[in-house]
C-alpha cells in the first residue's frame, strides 16, 4: 500500500513506519520535525513539511497516489492542553479536519488515528472496554474524541473507513536499541525513572501518593511501543470503505508508579531517587485497558506482556543514547 504517516519521525510513529516499510509498503513520512526526529526514520522516506500547510499535504496524496493515511501528528501533554487549549484545538482537530478533507477528495479510503485512553476521562470502571463511556476531562482528550466523531461521520457519508487506536501508555523501545523515546522537555514516567536512576536528573517526583489504588499511588497500563506499532499492521490490513474500528491497545495489565519505580531499579541495578509530591492535575487513578476486542477481531498478540520486558528495552535505548537523538 501507498502510506502517508503523518508525525512520523515522532516517537510512535518512528517505530510504526519502521515495520511498514519492512512489511514492503510505500511509506511518505511527514514531519514538521518540531519534536520529531530526522535520524529516527529513513532519509529517503521524510518530507518535512506541518500539517498546517494543507495544500503541501495535498500534492503529497496527489503525486504519491497515497491510498492510506496513518496519522500521528499531533500535541500529547495533557496538563499543557488544559493551559494552552487553542494550541491543542489546532493542531490536533483544525489541521487533521483538514487533512481528513483532503484524504475524501483525493479519494484516501483508509485511515488509522491515534488516539487515546484519555479520551475516557476518569472511568467509572476498570478495565476499559470499548463501549466504556468516552467522557474526556482535559482538552488533550477532548480533541482526540473530537476527531474519532468526525471520521465516523465521514465512514457513515463517504466511500472511507477508519481505525481509531486507543492507546493507553507506550513504553520501550526498540529490540535492538536503535531508535527510542526522546521528547523534549521529558514528561513521560519511564523515561524520567531512567534519567533518575542515571543521575540526569535529581529525583523523580511521585505526582500524588493518596489515590484509592493498592499503594496510593497512579495506575497506569503500558504497552510497547513495537506492539503499538503491530497494532496499526494489522488494522491497515483489515481496513475497508464504510468501516468503523476502534480499539483499546494495552496489554490489559496496571502498574504503579512506585511498581514502575521498582521494576526500574531492578532492571538498571541502580537506586533511583524518589521524592513524593501532590497530585498532578488531570490525572485518572487508574487506566487499565481491556484490549480483548483488538485480541479476537485483528489477531493482535503483543510481544511483550510483562513491565520488565518493557523496561529492559528502554534501559538499552538509554544506553546506548544516553542523550537521545543527539548523543
Ligand atoms: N506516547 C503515548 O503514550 C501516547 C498515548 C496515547 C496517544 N498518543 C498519541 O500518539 C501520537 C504519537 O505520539 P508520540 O508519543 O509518538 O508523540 P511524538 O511527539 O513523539 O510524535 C508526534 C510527531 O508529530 C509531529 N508533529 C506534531 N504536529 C505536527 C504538525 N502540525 N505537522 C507535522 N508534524 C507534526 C512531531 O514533530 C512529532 O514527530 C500522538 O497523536 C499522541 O497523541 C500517544
Ligand atoms: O515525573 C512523573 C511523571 C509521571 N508520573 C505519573 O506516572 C503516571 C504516568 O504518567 P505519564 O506522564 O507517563 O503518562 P500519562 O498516563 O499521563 O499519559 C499518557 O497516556 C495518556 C492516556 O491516558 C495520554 O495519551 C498521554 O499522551 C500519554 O502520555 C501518571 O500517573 C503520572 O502522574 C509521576 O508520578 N511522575
Amino acid at each position: 500500500m501507498r502510506i502517508l504517516v503523518t508525525g512520523g519521525a515522532g516517537y510512535i510513529g518512528s517505530h510504526t513506519v519502521r515495520q511498514l516499510i519492512a512489511g514492503g509498503h510505500e511509506v511518505v513520512v511527514y514531519d514538521s520535525l518540531e519534536l520529531g526526529h530526522r535520524q529516527a526514520v529513513p532519509a529517503d522516506r521524510l518530507v518535512v513539511g506541518d500539517l498546517r500547510d494543507i495544500d503541501h499535504v495535498d500534492q503529497l496524496l496527489v503525486a504519491h497516489r497515497i491510498e492510506a493515511v496513518v496519522h500521528f501528528a499531533a500535541y500529547a501533554a495533557v496538563g499543557e492542553s488544559v493551559a494552552h487549549p487553542a494550541k491543542y484545538y489546532t493542531n490536533n482537530l483544525l489541521y487533521p479536519l483538514q487533512l481528513l478533507d483532503r484524504c475524501r477528495r483525493n479519494g484516501v479510503q483508509k485511515f488509522v488515528f491515534s488516539s487515546t485512553a484519555a479520551t475516557y476521562g476518569v472511568p467509572e470502571v476498570v478495565p476499559i472496554t470499548e463501549t466504556t463511556r468516552q467522557l474526556p476531562v482535559n482538552p488533550y482528550g477532548a480533541t482526540k474524541l473530537a476527531f474519532e466523531r468526525a471520521l465516523a461521520d465521514y465512514a457513515d457519508a463517504y466511500p472511507f473507513g477508519f481505525c481509531a487506536l486507543r492507546y493507553f501508555n507506550a513504553a520501550g523501545a526498540a529490540a535492538d536499541g536503535s531508535i527510542g523515546e526522546d521528547h523534549t522537555p521529558e514528561t513521560h514516567l519511564i523515561p524520567i525513572v531512567i534519567q533518575a536512576a542515571t543521575g540526569k536528573r535529581p529525583h523523580v517526583e511521585i505526582f500524588g501518593t493518596d489515590y484509592p489504588t493498592p499503594d496510593g499511588t497512579c495506575v497506569r497500563d503500558y504497552v510497547h511501543v513495537d506492539d503499538l506499532a503491530a497494532a496499526h499492521i494489522l488494522a491497515l490490513d483489515k481496513l475497508a470503505p464504510g468501516m468503523k474500528l476502534a480499539y483499546n491497545v494495552g496489554i490489559g495489565r496496571g502498574y504503579s508508579v512506585r511498581e514502575v519505580i521498582r521494576t526500574a531499579e531492578d532492571v538498571t541495578g541502580l537506586k533511583v531517587p524518589v521524592k513524593e509530591g501532590p497530585r498532578r492535575a488531570g490525572d485518572p487513578p487508574s487506566l487499565v485497558a481491556s484490549a480483548d476486542k483488538l485480541r479476537a477481531e485483528l489477531g493482535w498478540a503483543p510481544q511483550y506482556d510483562t513491565l520488565k520486558a518493557i523496561l529492559e528495552t528502554a534501559w538499552r535505548w538509554h544506553k546506548a543514547h544516553p542523550n537521545g537523538y543527539d548523543g
